[in-house]
Formats: C-alpha cells, sequence, structure tokens
C-alpha cells in the first residue's frame, strides 16, 4: 500500500478509536512516544494531585497524615486498584519497594513455600537482568542452586528437585509473550511455585493472575501503569499461599502490631505481609493519581487496541523501510506478541539517535536491536504510521 493510503488508513482507524479520547488525560506533545515500555508518559492529574499531598497532606497535617489522609494503607488501597488489571481478586497485591527488591521477596518466599527437597531455581533464558541476579543470590542464600532455561523446555526442565520457577511475562528485548497458563501449569505439575515478572505485560494486556492460579508475581508501574520515574512496584501472593508466605526481609511495616514496638517478629495475615518498611508516600501519591486513567477502560479494549497499533505498525515498516534493512525479532503471531514491537538492525544505536531528534522516541538495546513500545491509552494510528514514515527516512 502507497504512503498516502496508509495515512488515510491510519487516519479511519483513529476515528473509530474508542479508546482515543483518553489520550487528552496525558501530557503530550508532538513528539510519537514509543518508549512507554520504559517510562510512561505522565498523566495530566499527576501534578495537582501531588502538589495537594506535599502542600496540604504533608505541609498542613504533617504527621496526622498517616491516619487521616490514609498515607498508612496506600500500599494496599493502590494494590487493589492494579488487582483487576492483572486479573487479581482484592487483597493480594501490595505496592512498594523496586521490582528487584520484590523479585527478592517472590522468590525467598516461593522456596520456602515449597518446602523441603527442592534445591533449584530455574529462571527463563532471557530474562531481564535484574531478576537474574536476585534468582543467583536467593538461591546461594537459601542453598539452592540456579539454571538459566530456554522456555519452549521449561516443561522437561521443571522437576522433583525445583522449588521456584522465575519468568519474564514478556521479553524486554524481544517483546515475546510467554504463555502464562501453559508455564503455570507446568511448573506446578512438578511441584513448584511460579514467579511472573510483569513489568511488561501489566496494562498492556490481560493477565489473569487468579484465573491461572499463578502463585506470585511481581511488576513495576512505571510502564505501562504511567505511575512515574521510579513510582513503586507491587508484589502479588496468591491469597491460598498467603498464611505460609515467610518473607525474606520482615520489616515493622509487616509485623501484626507495628506500633507495639516488639522485639519478635509476628507477621501480619494478608497482602500486608508483603510490605517492608515505610511506603514512599509522594510517589504512591503519583501512581494512585495515574491509575485514575484506567476508570471504566477495560484492559481487554487495550490489548485489542495494542494489537491493532503493532499489527498497523509492521504494515508501515513493510511498506515503507527497503527490503532487508530490519528484521522484525517480535512475534508476528498475536499470541506470543506483548504490547512492543523490536526490529534488529545493523546500526540500531545510530538510527535510534536519528529518530530521536526526528521527534520519534523509541529506544535501543545493545547490540542491534530498535525497540517501539506501544502505550494503547495514549498512542493513536497516526503516530504509528508517522513513526514507520520517519523511520524509513532515516533508513
Ligand atoms: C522485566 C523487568 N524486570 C525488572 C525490572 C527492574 O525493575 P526495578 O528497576 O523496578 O527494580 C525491569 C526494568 O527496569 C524490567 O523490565
Ligand atoms: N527503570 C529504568 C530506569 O530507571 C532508567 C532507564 C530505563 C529503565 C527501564 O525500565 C528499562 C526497562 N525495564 C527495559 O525493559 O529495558
Amino acid at each position: 500500500m502507497s504512503e498516502s493510503a496508509l495515512a488515510i488508513r491510519a487516519a479511519e482507524l483513529d476515528a473509530a478509536d474508542e479508546l482515543g479520547k483518553i489520550r487528552e488525560q496525558f501530557v503530550l506533545d508532538e513528539t510519537v512516544y514509543l518508549d512507554g515500555n520504559s517510562l510512561g508518559a505522565l498523566p495530566a492529574a499527576v501534578p495537582a494531585h501531588v502538589a495537594d499531598v506535599v502542600a496540604r497532606e504533608w505541609g498542613e497535617l504533617r504527621i496526622r497524615s498517616w491516619t487521616e489522609s490514609g498515607w498508612w494503607e496506600a500500599p494496599e488501597r493502590i494494590g487493589d486498584l492494579i488487582a483487576p488489571l492483572v486479573g487479581a481478586a482484592a487483597g493480594q497485591i501490595v505496592v512498594g519497594d523496586s521490582t528487584s527488591v520484590n523479585v527478592f521477596k517472590a522468590v525467598v518466599g516461593a522456596v520456602r513455600l515449597a518446602g523441603e527437597g527442592r534445591d533449584e531455581i530455574l529462571v527463563d533464558e532471557g530474562t531481564f537482568p535484574t531478576d537474574g541476579y536476585i534468582a543467583t543470590s536467593a538461591a546461594r542464600l537459601t542453598g539452592c542452586t540456579v539454571r538459566p532455561v530456554p522456555l519452549d523446555s521449561l516443561a522437561a526442565a521443571v522437576g522433583p528437585r525445583t522449588a521456584a520457577v522465575l519468568i519474564n511475562h514478556v521479553d524486554y528485548r524481544s517483546g515475546r509473550l510467554h504463555d502464562l497458563p501453559g508455564l503455570t501449569a507446568a511448573v506446578q505439575a512438578a511441584g513448584a511455585l511460579v514467579v511472573w515478572d510483569l513489568c511488561h505485560s501489566a496494562g498492556a494486556l490481560p493477565v489473569g493472575l487468579d484465573a491461572h492460579g499463578v502463585d506470585l508475581a511481581v511488576g513495576c508501574t512505571y510502564k505501562f501503569l504511567n505511575g512515574g520515574p521510579g513510582s513503586p512496584a507491587y508484589l502479588y501472593v496468591a491469597a491460598r499461599h498467603q498464611a505460609a508466605f515467610d518473607s525474606p526481609l520482615p520489616g515493622w511495616n509487616s509485623h501484626v502490631e507495628p506500633f507495639g514496638m516488639r522485639p519478635e517478629f509476628m507477621p501480619v495475615d494478608g497482602a500486608r505481609r508483603g510490605r517492608v518498611g515505610t511506603p514512599d508516600i509522594l510517589s504512591m501519591a503519583a501512581l494512585e493519581a495515574a491509575l485514575g486513567v484506567w476508570d471504566g477502560v477495560p484492559v481487554e479494549a487495550v490489548r485489542a487496541k495494542s494489537l491493532a497499533l503493532t499489527d498497523f505498525f509492521l504494515e508501515c515498516v513493510a511498506a515503507y523501510v527497503p527490503e532487508g534493512r530490519v528484521s522484525v525479532l517480535t512475534p508476528l503471531d498475536h499470541d506470543a506478541r506483548g504490547s512492543q514491537v523490536a526490529l534488529r538492525c545493523e546500526d540500531a544505536s545510530d538510527v535510534m539517535a536519528a529518530l530521536i531528534a526526528r521527534g520519534v522516541v523509541g529506544d535501543f538495546r545493545a547490540p542491534d536491536v530498535l525497540r517501539f513500545g506501544f502505550t494503547p491509552l495514549y498512542l493513536g494510528f497516526a503516530d504509528v504510521e508517522r513513526a514507520a514514515r520517519v523511520l524509513a527516512e532515516v533508513l
């Protein structure tokens, strides 16, 4: 299809897009922002809410805000806002700390839940580095060994010695979506527990944590959930595991009676057991306001638009970019695609710099990957057509 025909299609698709108006709830400019899978854009409601938390709740109410402004309950309250987006019933998600710290809590917690006689942790071979580093340290601390495995042979690799398996739901580099129901079932059939890292899927596609019987999960909130730079991560512990969940980082916030100041630790029940220390209230305030954009927005509709956007981008790239100049790393099959498109290209670092200079912002991942993230809440089809056109110009 010609350039003008694709531009006309883009306009038609935008006109028919039921999620199109949500873009107005974000602070954006003329840039085509395809880096929401690294740092989501700023929801317009955030600055005023954070300013109020600073000026009134902190500035005027001061210490009273822990009770009167709901600061103390923020980690569980915000966890319950994230819960429907990842298919979890209320009371199973707590917000706080970084993803890395929550990977540690979840992996050690999973090994402890798995019980005696299991001394092996499996990690998906293409894992985001922090998960691998932390699983290795968790293994050293728990007397386990750690083994990276290709996910297509996971069912054969998991066995009677496996305690826990840590898997990234969407591969950060290729954008491949892994089979959460199938892999969860395979891990559990061997008597082990599964920990899913949802950083690149939450807010972009339905996850179905409860429906698929996931044991534990973690994720960040600064990508498709738009919580802001360094916004707190979250930990999901399935209700059936909560009573036996033995956190490796018990802190006063996860004590049954935090203000009892007792020398011995007694864990609280429920999601709060995943807490450690004082919640990061200013970051939580930004995140809570950011999650407001999801009011009345079904994640299934977001998924449908995400696939339409990535399909259209691939079509425009095929039409505009000279053949052989890039190769598509992301699976074409919808069932295996997250919300990003990764293109392999020899001079990817220079190409991405040139794209950014022309107002198309994606990112580069070493050694040769151009990565484009598609956030359906604020991207349109005209943005996608422009991005592919500018890419072709640069190439
Ligand atoms: C899949 C995945 N896991 C973990 C992380 C690290 O998270 P954090 O920096 O919140 O610890 C990231 C991104 O930074 C990621 O993409
Ligand atoms: N967390 C990040 C940061 O603090 C600075 C720059 C990038 C990030 C990212 O989130 C990277 C991202 N997880 C990735 O998939 O590559």
